[in-house]
């Protein structure tokens, strides 16, 4: 879309007959000084550029408004009229800013805008666009997504201390930035095996307790995570997903996965009890039968059973995973950020007490199974490798 677009080309409406004056060419006499050419010439580049959003479209007509005719000299439009509401407002914000600052403001703001939709229309490779700062995970934001990616697939992506910590660090800036929606995928042949079960073994001087508690109040924060994100969640699993990879799956708002995803939770085989509020949202999903089966058994649902039972959303095919996803998934990201947020809130907000509830406790009984000998020797055997799932 182009500035010089139709009200009904534009998507919020607060701002949908919001004309850029700069495309009605009457300078004023006051405007026509030194800098006049390249002002004329910015009015001439604004048309050329990618829709740069109503925020920005309204700091331009401020400024040209400014550098044009001067400080805001009309009447303060009705609190109906909401968009020369916001021009008005956008407008006299400028105060008393000579009309030459205010040229020079527009000129300078459209040669930004020229700049980054020059660069944005290459398609960085994605080192370039990798946030700096995480050892375990590639995080990227990119048209209006952000994707944390579990990245330790020689480790099937098991979850060190270190990936719990900043995975965390990741969804706090994702729910912060300009995203509209946030994805969690994995690296590689595995979505994620679960807890690094390494983490069992770096015992601190203060003994075994000391490790449990730490990991219970990790284990918890982890989870309140998932629980207060308040932008649309989507996993994209992309293959075989183990213990608390699948446990979360339930505060997640959308579940894509691969044909090849198996989702697997045997915390019984390991001494170990449900997390992530699974005790709560499986049950809920699928009934108290199926969720038991998977929570006190272990059983292994392929892609296609976790779909039937309400887990994931949809199945794809492994061929065709990647690009299915992410052509549906950058379609949805164009939706209005605020609506879809304010949706979320709505499905989920009445559940969150009772969400961090059940997260205390269930972190509170996983504290004292770390602690048995059940536990203990389950993770002993893998980790001398005699048992495997
Ligand atoms: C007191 C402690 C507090 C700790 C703090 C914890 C905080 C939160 C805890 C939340 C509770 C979570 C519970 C769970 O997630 S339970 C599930 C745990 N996961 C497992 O039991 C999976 C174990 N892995 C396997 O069974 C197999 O590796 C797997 C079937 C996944 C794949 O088998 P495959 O034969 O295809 O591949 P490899 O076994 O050769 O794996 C390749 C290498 O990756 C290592 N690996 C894989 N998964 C894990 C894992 N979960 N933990 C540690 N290491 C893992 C594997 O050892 C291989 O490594 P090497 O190449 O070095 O041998």
């Amino acid at each position: 879309a182009r500035l010089a677009y139709s009200a009904e080309q534009i998507s919020v409406p607060v701002c949908s007959s919001l004309q850029v004056p700069a495309l009605q060419l009457h300078v004023s006499k006051t405007a026509m000084r030194a800098s006049q050419k390249d002002f004329e010439s910015a009015l001439s580049q604004v048309k050329l550029l990618k829709d740069p959003g109503n925020e920005v479209k309204l700091k331009l007509y401020a400024l040209y408004k400014q550098a044009t005719e001067g400080p805001c000299n009309t009447p303060k439009p009705g609190v109906f009229d909401l968009i020369n509401k916001a021009k008005w407002d956008a407008w006299n914000a400028l105060g008393s800013l000579p009309k030459e600052t205010a040229r020079q403001n527009y000129v300078d703001l459209v040669s930004g805008l020229s700049s980054s939709s020059d660069s944005s229309s290459q398609v960085k490779p994605e080192a370039d666009r990798k946030q700096p700062g995480y050892e375990t995970l590639v995080v990227t934001s990119e048209d209006s997504i952000t994707k944390i990616m579990m990245n330790r697939p020689a480790k099937k992506n098991a979850m060190t201390t270190q990936m719990y910590n900043e995975i965390m660090l990741a969804l706090k800036a994702a729910s912060k930035d300009d995203s509209a929606i946030t994805v969690l995928t994995g690296n590689g042949d595995y979505y994620s095996s679960g807890n690094d079960l390494s983490n069992f073994t770096d015992i601190p001087p203060e003994g075994i307790e000391e490790k449990a508690k730490s990991g219970a109040i990790l284990l918890r924060d982890f989870v309140d995570c998932f629980i207060d994100f308040p932008k649309p969640l989507i996993a994209v699993v992309n293959g075989p997903a183990v213990g608390i990879s699948v446990t979360i799956l339930g505060l997640f708002d959308t579940v894509y996965a691969s044909n090849r995803a198996t989702f697997h939770t045997p915390f019984s085989h390991l001494g170990q009890s449900p997390e992530g509020c699974s005790s709560y949202t499986f049950p809920k999903i699928m009934g108290p039968a199926k969720a038991a089966e998977m929570l006190i058994f272990g059983k292994k649902l392929t892609a296609a059973e976790a779909c039937a039972q309400g887990l994931v959303t949809e199945v794809f095919p492994d061929s065709t995973f990647q690009k299915e996803v992410w052509t549906r998934l950058k379609a949805y990201s164009k939706l209005p950020p605020n609506a879809m947020r304010i949706s979320k809130q709505v499905i989920r907000n009445r559940e969150k007490e009772k969400l961090h509830a059940i997260n205390a406790e269930e972190s509170r009984v996983l504290q004292e199974r770390w602690l048995s000998d059940e536990c203990t020797n389950a993770v002993m055997n893998f980790l001398t490798r005699k048992a495997k799932l």
